[in-house]
Order: C-alpha cells, then sequence, then structure tokens
C-alpha cells in the first residue's frame, strides 16, 4: 500500500497523473510478493480527496478493507488528489454550479480505469452520479448530528447561551437557515476551507466567530470530539437542527457492473446505514430537481426495521419551512427509495414547492459548505 509519504509527494501533482512513479514502485512490490505466493496480488486503486478529513475516512476504509481481505490476495495503492473545489477556496460556493464540483476529477480517474473505488463523504456526493458510476458501498454510519463548537476563549456552550449579534460560523445554508428560525437574534457568516482552517479562524484571538456548526462526525474522525460543546438534534431545547442528507455516512463510488470490486466491498457494506442514506438521497433527489436546496433529514429506527424520518424544507432567510415526517417497515432499498420518494411528496404537498421555486428562481446553488 501507499505509505504517508507517497501521498504527500504526489501533492504537487494538479490532478489525477496516470504515470506515476508510486505506479511504478508498486509494480515491483507485487512482483516480489508474486513470486513468494505464486498469485500476483489485485491492487485495488483508490481514489480520495487530500483534506485532512478526507484522507483520515480513506484510511479507515483501507484498515476496513484489510480487515475484510486478510490473504493478501489485494494490495492497495491511494491517489490523492486536490480536486478543483479544493483549490479554488475564494470564489463563493454558490457560484459553482453544482455538488459535483468536488468528484468530477475522480470520477474521470474512476471511468478511465486508473481508479477503482473512490471514497467521499456520502454528503457530499450529487444525488445523480454521471453515467457509468454508482454508489459501490455505504459503510456504517458515524454520528450524524450537527455540533456547536464555541470559540475556544469563551465559556458558553449552547447557542442558547449566546449574547444578541454573536456570530456563528458556517457556509450551510440548510445550517444558518434552520438555527435562524430560533435564533433570530444571532448572525451568520460563511467560514470557508477545511475543518482544521476553520477551527484556527475560530480560535484566533481577534476572529470574528463566536461559534461554528459542524457535523460531529467530521470532528469525532478528527480526533476533534472533545471540542464539540453542544450536540444539535430534533430533539435539541431551544432549537432542534436536521442534519444534511448522508451526515455522518462514508460513500465509496465505483463503476457501474463492476462486479469484482463490488465483492471486495461487500464485507464493509452496513445494512441500516445503506437504507437510511438511499431513503435520504431519494427525498433529495426528488426534490431537488437538478439544484441542491437547504433540506434537513433525521431517520432513526424505531425498533428493527422500522424507519422514522423527519425532514425539513427552509427558505434561505429561515422565516419559511416546511417539515413532514414518516414510519414505516423499510426492509430493502426500493422501500427505502420509494420511502424517500413519499416523504418527498408530503413535503410537496404541505407547501415545500413554493419554497423550493423561489430558490431555483434566486439561481442559488447551496452547498454544504465545502472543504472537508
Ligand atoms: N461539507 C464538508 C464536509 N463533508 C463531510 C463532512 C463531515 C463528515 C460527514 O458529514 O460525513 C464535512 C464537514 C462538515 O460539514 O462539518
Amino acid at each position: 500500500m501507499a505509505t504517508h509519504e507517497q501521498l504527500e509527494s504526489t501533492s504537487s501533482r494538479p490532478a489525477l497523473d496516470p504515470t506515476t512513479s508510486k505506479d511504478v514502485a508498486s509494480s515491483t512490490t507485487q512482483k516480489a510478493k508474486s513470486a513468494q505466493a505464486g498469485v500476483a496480488p489485485t491492487t485495488i486503486h483508490i481514489g480520495t480527496r487530500k483534506s485532512a478529513l478526507a484522507m483520515i475516512q480513506t484510511d479507515m476504509v483501507l484498515k476496513a478493507l484489510k480487515k475484510a481481505h486478510p490473504a493478501d490476495q489485494y494490495e492497495y495503492e491511494v491517489h490523492a488528489m486536490s480536486t478543483m473545489g479544493d483549490k479554488n477556496q475564494i470564489t463563493a460556493l454558490h457560484n459553482f454550479g453544482a455538488k459535483s464540483l468536488w468528484t468530477h476529477e475522480l470520477e474521470a480517474g474512476l471511468l478511465e480505469g486508473r481508479l477503482d473505488i473512490i471514497v467521499h463523504s456520502l454528503k457530499d456526493m450529487p444525488t445523480q452520479l454521471p453515467p457509468k458510476c454508482t454508489i459501490g458501498c455505504i459503510m456504517e454510519r458515524e454520528d450524524p448530528r450537527d455540533a456547536v463548537v464555541m470559540k475556544a476563549s469563551l465559556n458558553y456552550k449552547s447557542l442558547a447561551e449566546l449574547p444578541a449579534g454573536s456570530v456563528v460560523g458556517t457556509s450551510s445554508v440548510r445550517r444558518s437557515a434552520q438555527v435562524k428560525r430560533k435564533y433570530p437574534h444571532l448572525k451568520f457568516k460563511d467560514v470557508r476551507g477545511n475543518v482544521g482552517t476553520r477551527l484556527s479562524k475560530l480560535d484566533a484571538e481577534d476572529g470574528e466567530y463566536a461559534c461554528l456548526i459542524l457535523a460531529a462526525a467530521g470532528l469525532i474522525r478528527m480526533d476533534l470530539g472533545g471540542r464539540i460543546t453542544q450536540y444539535l438534534d430534533s430533539k435539541t431545547t431551544g432549537g432542534g437542527l436536521l442534519h444534511a442528507v448522508g451526515q455522518g455516512a462514508l460513500g465509496i463510488e465505483i463503476r457501474e457492473g463492476d462486479e469484482k470490486i463490488l465483492d471486495v466491498l461487500r464485507p464493509l457494506v452496513d445494512h441500516d446505514s445503506t437504507l437510511a442514506g438511499t431513503a435520504e438521497r431519494s427525498l433529495m433527489r426528488t426534490l431537488e430537481g437538478g439544484c441542491s436546496v437547504p433540506i434537513g433529514v433525521e431517520t432513526t429506527w424505531i425498533e428493527k426495521g422500522k424507519m422514522l424520518m423527519k425532514a425539513i424544507v427552509v427558505s434561505l432567510d429561515g422565516t419559511e419551512s416546511v417539515e413532514a415526517e414518516r414510519l414505516d417497515e423499510i426492509l430493502t432499498t426500493k422501500d427505502a427509495d420509494e420511502f424517500g420518494w413519499r416523504l418527498a411528496q408530503d413535503l410537496v404537498e404541505k407547501g415545500a414547492s413554493k419554497i423550493l421555486d423561489a430558490i431555483n428562481l434566486n439561481r442559488q446553488v447551496i452547498a454544504e459548505g465545502g472543504g472537508a
């Protein structure tokens, strides 16, 4: 497998480069190994973005793969790339067309056969993947909730304690629009960059933010869970918040119909997380009509096979919202897909289209905050 130094050594390359010295090096190792074992191991090429969180998540996948296939029949090579989205930190997110910005270059590598799998935060995957690309695996979900991280020098813990005019850092309209409804006296400001950058902006002595709202999952995976001062979910006293579709789950993208890779990934699939992810993505796909919108969800299992899903669509300024929830038996991905579609219809019947049309008219595309 590729070591950290090897990954770092790829960092100066602008994008996916098929002819890396790493490939040559690994084919030598492969030869040496196959000489011993008599069978050449298959190399699985893993694509990922290069942010710290993306690298940690890729490492989790790598560990899970090695555990699932202890017999040395596979070798793994990680190809870390900075995507266009990572490089273009200056242009406001909503000026970009779509979420696919984050993944386009990796998908090109997948389709050209230079990569076999791409590790993503499921949340960052567009609901419509490019032709011939598909989700091969959704792994067990980490805590899907959003969380408040208070500036280190402040003694507050929760949003409710913040004085009027305090600045909450988030680039996600889903988050700001929902929180604004409950805390109209707070101010909201974009905060860009990866999780580490955002935290240093928060803690800077002359920094303008009192707190950030981030996905708990990312913080926990980066060993920063200790910074969380409040978890936000539908039950949070004083201001519930529904999380992003797919938040906290890892999605592995593959070439459609790649049975070999599906076999490799099968042991990593988490059944319940797959059903929840499928239902949430179906809801989003039904509502968005080609454009991302501030949709929050919360999916819980009331008992084995019984899914409760809450969803909210919020106007950009947080003044209007439509909420719905559904409870049903969900045993297969087909059930999950239909369930998400039904809940989307419920939202539309309650008037979600008015909010969605206004957003589409605005031609604003709401991204989930960028830079994992
Ligand atoms: N938008 C970037 C992004 N994509 C995935 C995560 C966190 C991990 C996850 O949700 O799975 C984050 C950071 C955040 O929103 O705080």
